[in-house]
């Protein structure tokens, strides 16, 4: 059984207990903020979604003890177009909570990063304050990420359409994903490859799709290398929680988009 397997029985059982509890819904003007889908379009430098992310089954424990509103705050002040909060508790140690402290700290985008199976995983998701979902194309059939996607997106929520392999993207385009998060990381063995994220892009053709290069992302010139296939946007992690000087290596991620971003780059 492979970890995403492991993790999709997890959601299985949580989702049972999701479908007792009640819901209490954050106040509107809570998820007034700007989609990623409006904001990452066009940009003149790259987006940075940054995590928070206290441990991975990969890792282990990164930073058991952050603060996530802390480290929101700071991400935020340091200029991040986004957040993503690692709200999955069994094997990222992260919870609801994190995004609903987070959600009334910061104003930007945020990114519930969990493994959505079920429409009332949205809900919470929702009721926390997210503004974007992730789908994860490989734990679900293509007709569950149909249904899945439009629910989300009636809830007025975008959706971050993540692919690994040829297939996955093929599904995520004829899904119509307008944003698509090219995951340079196997979830079924762990091993990172950034040049997933250069093969996968080259199947876009559709200029106004926006794409995310997703996890390993470390340095500089990994960001260059991101770019360079047309992506607007990195989603990282485990570099920034564990950075010392934290504006300085994210000012350093931000590199400029010479010709604008993806939709003026082909
Ligand atoms: O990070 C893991 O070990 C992991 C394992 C299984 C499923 C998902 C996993 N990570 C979720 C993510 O997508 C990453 O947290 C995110 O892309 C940031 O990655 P990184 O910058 O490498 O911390």
């Amino acid at each position: 059984m492979t970890i995403l397997d492991k993790i999709l029985q997890q959601k299985e059982m949580e989702i049972e207990q999701l479908k007792k509890q009640s819901l209490a819904d954050m106040p509107a003007e809570a998820n007034q903020v700007p989609s990623i889908a409006k904001s990452f379009h066009n940009t003149e430098r790259m987006r940075i979604i940054a995590e928070i992310k206290r441990a991975s089954p990969s890792k282990g424990s990164i930073d058991l003890e952050v603060d996530p509103v802390k480290q929101a705050s700071l991400y935020e002040a340091s200029g991040v177009g986004a957040i993503s909060v690692l709200t999955d508790k069994t094997f990222f140690q992260g919870s609801m909570d994190d995004l609903r402290a987070v959600r009334k700290a910061v104003n930007l985008p945020l990114l519930c990063k969990d493994f959505f199976i079920d429409k009332i995983q949205i809900d919470h998701a929702k009721a926390a304050g997210a503004s974007i979902i992730l789908l994860i194309v490989a734990a679900m059939s293509p007709s569950k990420l149909q249904v899945l996607n439009t629910y989300a997106k009636e809830q007025g929520l975008d959706v971050l359409c993540e692919v690994h392999d040829e297939q996955e993207m093929t599904t995520a385009i004829e899904l119509g994903a307008g944003i698509i998060g090219i995951n340079n990381r196997n979830l079924k063995t762990f091993a990172v490859d950034l040049g997933t994220t250069g093969r996968l892009a080259s199947m876009v053709t559709n200029p106004d799709t926006i794409l995310i290069s997703e996890s390993g992302i470390q340095s500089r010139q990994d960001v260059e290398q991101a770019a360079q296939h047309g992506a607007s946007a990195v989603l990282v992690g485990e570099t920034l929680m564990r950075a010392g000087d934290l504006p300085g290596t994210i000012s350093d991620l931000q590199i400029p988009l010479s010709k604008g971003g993806r939709s003026n780059a082909r």
